[in-house]
């Protein structure tokens, strides 16, 4: 076999064992990428390969993998560099090679990461080709080379610029990878880890210890009787949290049946919890059993209790200490057996004060309170949600992205006024708008900022949701599962169906309707918003939205 000395030949024939070995299925990348350094070194006399890699909090490239270099040395940051700094962060910035032919004589080097050569680090020449995905720089590769007249540095460089090309898709899949299993919970005490288990099997995604908290007290009362009442903002996932509790409990086999108290009409809410028999009221052409009696022997969820009228909730009341439920137009009451669940986002102590709420109806609901933390006192389960919305939303869109470092730092920094609803739907709007393979910090602020202008803070420092950006129907409606801030409908055709939350449309004449229901009123909200069809809760949003147009006689 003829022997190859010529550098043209050395770097193709090392270039057809690398290609052979970036394709090897079985190989981890990891290896790929030291055996690549390797590879170098003993092929072209590139010395002390390195691959760096940032760090978005310290801003510094890092050493992810090195060929040669002391591991104690790398171990104590020796060849960390600031994003701003030297050759290293100059190839990072600006997407450049860069390079020295003599360390000793370039004030840009920095000569600390710089290793001798047999002894010596005069003539040392010092390499760094940007690794790009997509366009994006996402990491560097370096070298070391002494002087050597047989070889050009344009040679060099154009090897290594086709190594990095190779390079470059590699570190995102193991990104991804890497992703997707950094996060398995470590150092579980046994209770903690039956929490876990708990949440992966319900689908709730998590392992903070506020949310184990909550986790834990439903395990807790999951076979008793007493009832739960969940409380937390909207988006923190109280509707997750009333399936876990049914289906951890020993009524998982019967029905779980769920209501949103603040989505239906009052005139059809009682209706839809007690049912009604045929020809009880225009429109009943049959008899209908309520939700109540659907749960039967399972679960009843109640969401948003605290937007349940005060004759609906002396009805409630009845059935919970009768155990019987009686439909509309019926005077044969039927026996039900359900465990109950409730959640509110509003504080009830404010609607019990202002007697929007029944004082008893609160005692006999409020057995068990069990608190869900907003998003932002449960930092760590960010990073966690995130990654589960990226692979989610890139499987159901059929794209390969995923994060660059930095995003989580990113989304960590940000306040989740809408919780885990708002991160479900920025994520799913990152993967849409990615033009590559990698999400960057850019596209993520991008998005966080049209967010920050749509939610805006009170001066009591309460985040409401400025949905004026969304009152164009359609397109945007779907663009997100609104906080409940905006459910609204001035009529019942109009409404959200139950269970899904979207932005609705305002209605044309809304503050003339509101002005009038006003006038008859003489002011009082509550009849106003009865007026209406609305909840008063609704009534008084709209009213606080549209305040500026709507004098109050
Ligand atoms: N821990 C979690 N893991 C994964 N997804 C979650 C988690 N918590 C909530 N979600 C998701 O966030 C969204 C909102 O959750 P959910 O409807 O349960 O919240 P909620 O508190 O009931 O909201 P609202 O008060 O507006 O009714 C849902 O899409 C749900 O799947």
């Amino acid at each position: 076999m003829k022997e190859i000395t010529g550098t043209r030949e050395i770097n193709s024939a090392l270039l057809l064992e690398v290609s052979r070995l970036m394709s090897k299925s079985t190989a981890s990348s990891g290896y790929k990428l030291m055996s690549l350094l390797s590879l170098l070194s003993r092929w072209s006399s590139l010395h002390y390969g390195r691959i760096m890699l940032p760090n978005y909090s310290l801003r510094v490239l890092e050493v992810a993998y090195s060929y040669g270099l002391p591991e104690e040395q790398i171990a104590l940051g020796k060849y960390t560099v600031p994003f701003d700094q030297g050759l290293t962060g100059f190839a990072w910035r600006t997407g450049q090679v860069s390079l020295v032919t003599d360390v000793l004589d370039e004030s840009i080097f920095i000569q600390r990461i710089a290793e001798p050569i047999e002894g010596s680090l005069s003539r040392i020449g010092f390499i760094c080709v940007p690794i790009n995905v997509d366009g994006l720089v996402v990491g560097v590769l370096s070298v070391q080379r002494r002087a050597n007249p047989r070889r050009s540095y344009s040679e060099d460089v154009d090897l290594l610029r086709i190594i990095s090309s190779m390079t470059g898709p590699v570190l995102v899949n193991m990104r991804q990878r890497v992703q997707q299993v950094s996060f398995l919970p470590s150092q579980l005490d046994h209770d903690g880890g039956r929490y876990i288990r708990m949440c992966e099997s319900n689908n709730i995604i998590g392992s903070s210890h506020a949310l184990l908290s909550a986790v834990k007290e439903i395990d807790q009362v999951k076979n008793s009787e007493a009832p739960i009442m969940l409380l937390g903002e909207s988006g923190t996932g109280k509707e997750m949290f009333a399936r876990m509790a049914h289906r951890e409990s020993q009524r998982r086999d019967k029905p779980f049946i769920c209501i949103n108290c603040a989505s239906i009409p009052e005139a059809l809410l009682e209706s839809e919890l007690f049912g009604h028999e045929k020809g009880s009221f225009t429109g009943a052409y049959r008899r209908q059993k309520g939700k109540i009696e659907q749960a039967h022997e399972g679960t009843l969820f109640l969401d948003e209790i605290g937007d349940m009228p005060l004759d609906l909730q002396a009805k409630l009341l009845r059935v919970l200490q009768d155990k019987q439920v009686q439909p509309i137009g019926s005077d044969q009451p039927q026996h039900v057996n359900f465990r109950l669940i409730t959640a509110t986002h509003v504080n009830l102590a404010v609607a019990l004060q202002e007697g929007r709420f029944r004082l008893d109806l609160y005692y006999r609901i409020n057995v068990i309170p069990v608190y869900l933390p907003p998003l932002r006192k449960r930092q760590e389960d960010i990073t966690r949600l995130a990654q589960h919305y990226l692979n989610h939303y890139a499987q159901l869109y059929d794209r390969s992205v995923s994060f660059t470092q930095g995003i989580h730092e990113e989304l960590q920094s940000y306040g989740w006024p809408g919780n885990i609803r708002q991160l479900q739907n920025v994520v799913e709007r990152a993967v849409l708008k990615a033009s590559g393979q990698l999400i960057n910090v850019e596209q993520i602020k991008h998005i966080l900022d049209t967010e920050r202008s749509m939610y805006q803070t009170d001066q009591l420092g309460v985040t409401k949701l400025d949905i004026a950006p969304f009152l164009e129907p359609t397109t945007s409606a779907r663009e997100y599962d609104s906080p409940q801030e905006v459910k609204f409908s001035g009529t019942s055709s109009n409404r959200v169906s139950r269970g899904k939350r979207s932005y609705m449309r305002v209605c044309e004449h809304e503050s003339e309707n509101i002005r009038d229901a006003m006038s008859k009123s003489s002011g009082n909200q509550a009849q106003a918003a009865r007026i209406l069809g609305m909840t008063a809760r609704q009534f008084r949003y709209r009213l606080a939205k549209l305040g500026s147009e709507v004098s109050q006689p």
